[in-house]
């Protein structure tokens, strides 16, 4: 079982409190409540919209700007075709089962999940019970009614609790039959006392249909990364033939989760940011800038150790996992060290990340190697990013269905002699035959693969004829008229591959949820407060600009100090409320404000004016234009509090 949550302090996370800041101070709040809401659908508040805005700046710099990746941004709504291409109508799916008595539809690993971590509990809080008895017992007596008592509170053997930690560890492993078998053997029950259906595929994708004829069947995306696909060869060609590179995007993302819940953990529509990056695949992977990177300790937890029935990660350097092979190769251990600075240079817990590897029932259909960046919260470990292999599947299966060829075309430095089946179409006898059908018949068959041409050459020896699928347009036969083949030797001064892809798939409220908890603690003081300790580059709101008073000589101060933050691209929010300094004070806490500057009767005399740390409460006191740059500088990332208090006088007031 996941370890319990504490806040950043380290007391044990009061998870309503945290829920109550967020929901009070708009965060996120659920979609349509007047109307009574629907599961899975949240709206953003002004902080939740910002705290967003600002980590996916972060994200451009890191990775966008950093890599030089290509952006787009492509359609939510997809014609069927793509995702039947892709496998995702086919196989997209989770385990549902039911509750035969009530009708609740769940989710099969997590209902099982559910059942066996509530036995669990309930076994640990019987045995600490039964501990705590024993060892008040002094006589004889009361020590054979604690021992009766110990017999009777445990409930699970420890064989059982082992085995139940062991099918814990790999519950993602499990597919319908096994999951349905745990069911079975465990005899796990819903609500209602009844035991659950049986599971079966559910497709999480929603469909519609584009147009008005309704002739055109569709599907809002469940990822960006299909419209990155099938631009491959055009931005190929935008990064004129060079490889690799990376393309990137950010963008809703829709999926029928069967059951919605953790807030914003698990809901139906989502912002991702999405890196696809395209290497050689015979390059073994290698990366050109790993070296930058292979000192970075990761907490990881192969496959193997969760096959084991364990959840134990091990650190090590990537540079020393890939040598070892728990990370299969460079590219992909490049990006597992790039997500992690990323994480923590947004605030995330350094002792509350791990990597997890991916079962091998778990990966999805396209991937073959797959880590979660995955964050401890009070829902347990929850994977945030996904960082898959996915290998040459896509755009190997997108050229197959278009004939459009989505392969890199890389010029020999010495050319090399191959041997191949080559094969010539007579265009002249092809347009009066298939008429407007030509085009796409003389495109199947150039795609024809190397093993089809050799079959294909036996059938025209053999039957005068051939007979090829041609998508759309159906079964076409051809005859040694209109196509001839030949087995050739060749000089290539191309070598024409499909590039392989790693996949480092963000998912922002996932990651903005965890962060939330990451960055919560209690300020203790007459009254009790929440604070959230983001980091200032994404902290909602850089400065709260407060005057002391409503004395009317501090507003053409406030009006031109939060005129200067607004021109050096701060963000600065003005409280002139009547509420005392401290209040105000306390409510920027709470919305994870940075940074406080007060205008005071010092202020209209000496021009100058404080400048307060949300998480010290500490201040500094100096002229204008001193703070406001080293506002700036903090907010950039450049400077840390304690640089700024090193260069500027402190300053202590009775209200911090
Ligand atoms: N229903 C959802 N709600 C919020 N974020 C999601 C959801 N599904 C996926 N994500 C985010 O998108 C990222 C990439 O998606 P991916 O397909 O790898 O997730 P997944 O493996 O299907 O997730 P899970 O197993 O938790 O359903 C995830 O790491 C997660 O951050």
């Amino acid at each position: 079982m996941a370890p319990a949550m504490t806040t950043l302090k380290g007391e044990p996370l009061d998870k309503g409190a945290l829920e109550g800041l967020l929901r009070r101070r708009m965060f996120f709040t659920p979609s349509f409540e007047i109307y009574g809401g629907v599961s899975g659908l949240y709206d953003y508040g002004p902080p939740g919209t910002a705290l967003q805005s600002n980590i996916l700046d972060v994200w451009r710099k890191h990775f966008v700007l950093e890599e030089n990746m290509l952006e787009v941004d492509c359609t939510v709504l997809t014609p069927e075709i793509v995702f039947k291409t892709s496998g995702h109508v086919d196989r997209f799916a989770d385990w549902m089962c039911t509750d035969p008595k009530s009708g609740e539809i769940l989710r099969a690993d997590h209902f099982v999940e559910d059942v066996l971590e509530a036995r669990l509990k309930a076994d640990k809080e019987a045995r600490g019970q039964a501990t705590k008895t024993e060892d008040k017992a002094v006589d004889a007596k009361r020590a054979k009614k604690a021992a009766a008592l110990k017999q009777q509170a445990v409930k699970l053997e420890d064989a059982v609790v082992q085995e139940y930690e062991e099918v814990l560890a790999k519950i993602d492993n499990y597919d319908n039959v096994g999951l349905g078998e745990l069911i079975e053997k465990y005899d796990l029950r819903c609500k209602s006392g009844e035991r659950p259906t049986a599971p079966v595929a559910f497709n999480l994708m929603f469909q519609t249909s584009i147009g008005p004829s309704s002739n055109l069947p569709g599907y809002l995306r469940p990822e960006t990364a299909q419209g990155q696909f099938l631009n491959f060869a055009k931005l190929l060609d935008f990064n004129q033939g060079a490889m690799p590179f990376a393309s990137a995007s950010i963008g809703k993302s829709y999926r029928n989760e069967i059951s919605p819940r953790g807030g914003l953990l698990r809901v139906r529509e989502f912002l991702m940011a999405e890196i696809e990056h395209f290497v050689d695949p015979e390059s073994n992977k290698k990366h050109s800038r790993f070296h930058e990177v292979e000192n970075i300790e990761l907490e990881l937890l192969p496959r193997d150790v969760q096959l084991a029935g364990k959840s134990t990660t091990i650190r090590k350097t990537v540079g020393d996992a890939v040598k070892e092979k728990i990370i299969d190769n460079e590219t992909l251990g490049y990006f597992l060290a790039r997500i992690h600075l990323f994480l923590i240079k947004i605030g995330v817990d350094p002792t509350k990340l791990r990597f997890r590897q991916h079962m091998a029932n778990e990966m999805a259909h396209y991937a073959s190697d797959c880590y979660d960046a995955e964050l401890l919260t009070s829902s347990g470990w929850i994977e945030c990013v996904g960082c898959a292999d996915r290998s040459a599947y896509d755009l190997t299966v997108h050229t197959k269905a278009t004939q459009t060829p989505l392969v890199v075309r890389q010029q020999l430095s010495e050319p090399k002699i191959v041997e191949s089946w080559e094969l010539e179409v007579n265009k002249k006898l092809f347009g009066p035959k298939f008429k407007k059908d030509a085009k796409a018949v003389e495109a199947a068959v150039l795609a024809t693969s190397q093993e089809q041409r050799e079959a294909f050459a036996k059938d025209m020896e053999t039957a005068g004829k051939i007979t090829l699928d041609v998508p759309v347009v159906g079964s076409v036969e051809l005859g040694k008229e209109l196509v001839t083949f030949e087995f050739k030797k060749i000089t290539q001064h191309v070598r024409e591959y499909t590039p392989n892809v790693i996949e480092p798939s963000f998912g922002i409220g996932r990651i903005l949820s965890a962060l939330c908890e990451h960055t919560y603690w209690v300020r203790e003081g007459d009254e009790a407060r929440g604070v959230l300790s983001f980091p200032p580059v994404v902290a909602p709101t850089s400065v709260l600009v407060a005057p002391l008073s409503n004395n009317k000589d501090f507003t053409p101060i406030v009006d031109r100090v939060s005129r200067k933050l607004r021109v050096a691209g701060i963000s600065t929010r003005v409280d002139a409320s009547s509420a005392s300094i401290g209040k105000r004070y306390a409510r920027n806490d709470e919305l994870g404000t940075a940074l406080g500057i007060t205008v005071d009767f010092q202020t209209v005399t000496d021009g100058t004016i404080t400048l307060r740390d949300r998480d010290t409460t500490r201040q500094v006191r100096a002229e204008e234009d001193k703070i406001v740059a080293a506002i700036s500088e903090i907010v950039r990332g450049f400077k840390r509090w304690e640089d700024v208090e090193k260069e500027l006088p402190s300053f202590t007031s009775q209200e911090q």
